[in-house]
């Protein structure tokens, strides 16, 4: 029997993000502790002649064109480097808030660099694979093989995978979307500009106790900029500190989503129920990280 061509795009949640610079090239410096969740977009392909890709789902619409959409960006740029790749018809199924610091297109375009890979036999660690995912999108690579790591430069630099405590989590998106350029223009950073002095905290191999005190003690970097633009992420930050049993409550990547952290699945459940009620109009998730 052949395995189903399908895969999961995890979300990405940035539990950490620290800023060290401008890079001439424009880009940020990056450090980050990067983790995936249980919720995610599906990805399914299925063989044929032309290249193609169908999306539905319930944050479809705002996920802009299908002609833009960033499955067909890694595709093509894996085709552009492997002679006769063989493609097909992508299905998209989107669930995941966009626009929203969470890397949803990320993980998708992953997601089809990883359903090539498996439908043409090529092994993950192929250069040609790495290539198209670095020109897709700086977090495409990080996405690549969903696994917790700390991501390094514009997200080129992978650590090796960590094997981190589950942590019971909530999301929250409060349905507005932020653009990521935006956010870091907002950081107000020069080309060159250099920040670094700023020690990251060595999270291999943590414990759940020291993990969470090495989340606490470091930060997003992205956060204050990111709440001028958009003052409802602090909103979203308050309601989930409020929460019951919350031990760190944090923006992921440029936003607006920001994670919880809890000690149990039942914590993060009530307090998904309770923020939802407050906020019905946003969206709540209750998920594992690691
Ligand atoms: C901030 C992060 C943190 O993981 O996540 P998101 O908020 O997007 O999920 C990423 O660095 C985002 O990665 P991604 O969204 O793939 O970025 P890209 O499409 O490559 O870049 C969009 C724009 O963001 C800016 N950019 C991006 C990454 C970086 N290290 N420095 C930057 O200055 C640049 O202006 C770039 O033109
Ligand atoms: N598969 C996709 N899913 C979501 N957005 C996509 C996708 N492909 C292209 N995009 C475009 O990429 C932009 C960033 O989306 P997304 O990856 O969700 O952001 P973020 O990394 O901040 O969560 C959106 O504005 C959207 O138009």
């Amino acid at each position: 029997m052949p395995q189903p061509l399908a895969t999961r795009a995890p979300a990405k949640i940035n539990l950490t993000l620290h800023v060290l610079g401008r890079r001439a090239d424009g880009y940020h410096d990056l450090v980050s502790l990067v983790a995936f969740a249980g919720t995610g977009d599906d990805l399914r392909l299925d063989p044929g002649p032309v290249l193609a890709l169908q999306v539905a789902g319930p944050t479809a619409p705002q996920a802009g064109s299908e002609a833009d959409n960033l499955v067909l960006k890694a595709s093509r740029l894996l085709a552009e480097r492997i002679a006769g790749l063989k493609a097909g018809t992508f299905h998209l199924t989107k669930r995941l808030p966009v626009a929203a610091g969470i890397g949803g297109g990320s993980s998708d375009a992953a997601a089809a660099l990883r359903l090539l890979a498996r439908l043409n036999d090529l092994p993950l660690s192929h250069s040609a694979l790495h290539e198209a995912a670095r020109l897709t999108g700086a977090d495409v690579p990080v996405c690549l093989e969903p696994r917790a790591r700390i991501m390094r430069g514009a997200g080129e630099e992978l650590g090796l995978p960590l094997n981190l405590p589950r942590l019971f989590a909530v999301l929250v998106n409060p349905r507005v979307p932020v653009e990521t350029p935006a956010v870091f223009k907002a950081l107000g950073l020069q080309p060159g500009q250099d920040l670094r002095g700023t020690v990251h905290p060595d999270l291999a191999g943590a414990s759940s106790g020291s993990l969470l005190s090495s989340l606490k003690a470091a930060r997003n970097d992205l956060e204050a900029p990111a709440m001028s633009l958009q003052p409802v992420i602090g909103e979203a930050l308050d309601l989930m500190r409020q929460t019951e049993n919350c031990r760190l409550a944090r923006m992921s990547g440029s936003g607006a989503t920001v994670f919880g952290l809890y000690d149990h699945c039942e914590a993060a459940a009530a307090a998904a129920k309770r923020i939802q009620s407050k906020r019905p109009h946003w969206w709540v998730k209750a998920t594992s990280l690691r």
